[in-house]
């Protein structure tokens, strides 16, 4: 994990086996975004990159599985979630900016972040069927959120994978760019566009959002009304509301 500026920058670095993840990576990820809620003060806005130029991950590591037991297996899930819930309590956005293939784990793991960006050539997909297992890292949750339970089913059932064209159709990917240099430089562009705003507000915004995903609609808006209420208390409210009375800009909270 590294920092510029205001950005924080988690690289998944295991290029010769397509950045897979293993549990030391997955540890790993824990342990940076451990970091960067220990720093959240500095920081408004993360990017999640895969080295090496061919991949974002190429999903969990295939050759630690090997042999392993049901209970070795439910534990690496177990991990998976736990990263996964630790991604999406960062207090700032999270952007998995993908080149490559993202897929298996690779694709849970950009699910778990709050959006995908991703380069034309990209592919996505969840071919866990196809070694004899299921998505095991939020798959079968976040996907059907993104892209619709009918979709998601086509793409767990067939282990398919779908290019940058089908990825964006189908919601997956929010924007796409040409290669990674336009791919990091637009993450960039957004992280900006969201430093320019209440950093408590932004938070709250995710909490709400991260909070209300799966649930019922009177669960999903009795927290948003929650949320809501809660903004009405902070200092960043009082300065955003009076800076627009003011006709100014607004000194938002560090
Ligand atoms: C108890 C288990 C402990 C171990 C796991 C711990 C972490 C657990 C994480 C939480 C649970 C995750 C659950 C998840 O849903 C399950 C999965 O993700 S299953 C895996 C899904 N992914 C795939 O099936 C993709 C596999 N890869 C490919 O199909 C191809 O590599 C490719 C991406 C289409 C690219 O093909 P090529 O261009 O031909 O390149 P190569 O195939 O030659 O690959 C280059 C090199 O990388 C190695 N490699 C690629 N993918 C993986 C991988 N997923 N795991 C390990 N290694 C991988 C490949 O073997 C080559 O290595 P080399 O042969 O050169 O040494």
């Amino acid at each position: 994990m590294t920092l510029d500026g205001d950005v924080a920058i988690v690289t998944i670095d295991r290029p010769k086996a397509l950045n897979a993840l293993s549990s030391t990576v997955l540890e790993a990820i824990d342990d940076a975004f451990a970091r960067i809620a220990d720093a959240a003060a500095s920081i408004r806005g993360v990017l999640v990159v895969g080295a090496g130029g061919r991949a974002f991950v190429a999903g969990a590591d295939i050759a630690g599985m090997a042999g392993a037991t049901p209970e070795e297996g439910r534990r690496s899930a177990e991990l998976g979630h736990r990263v996964a819930a630790r991604i999406e309590a960062c207090h700032a956005p999270v952007i998995a900016c993908v080149d490559g293939f993202a897929l298996g784990g690779g694709l849970e793991l950009a699910l778990s972040c709050d959006f995908i960006y991703a380069t034309d050539a990209s592919s996505f997909g969840q071919p866990e069927v196809r070694l004899g297992l299921i998505p095991g890292f939020g798959g079968t949750v976040r996907l059907p959120r993104v892209v619709g339970p009918a979709r998601a089913k086509e793409l767990i059932y067939s282990g398919r994978r779908i290019g940058i064209e089908e990825a964006v159709a189908s919601g997956l990917v929010v924007r796409r760019f040409a290669d990674r240099d336009a791919l990091l430089a637009g993450a960039r562009e957004t992280i900006a566009q969201v430093a320019q705003n209440s950093p408590v507000a932004v938070a709250n915004a995710k909490r709400v959002l991260v909070g209300a995903a799966g649930r019922s609609t009177d669960e999903a808006v009795a927290i948003e009304i929650g949320g809501f209420g809660e903004a009405f208390g902070t200092d960043d409210m009082r300065e955003g509301v009076a800076a627009f009375l003011e006709k100014r800009s607004p000194g938002f909270s560090r």
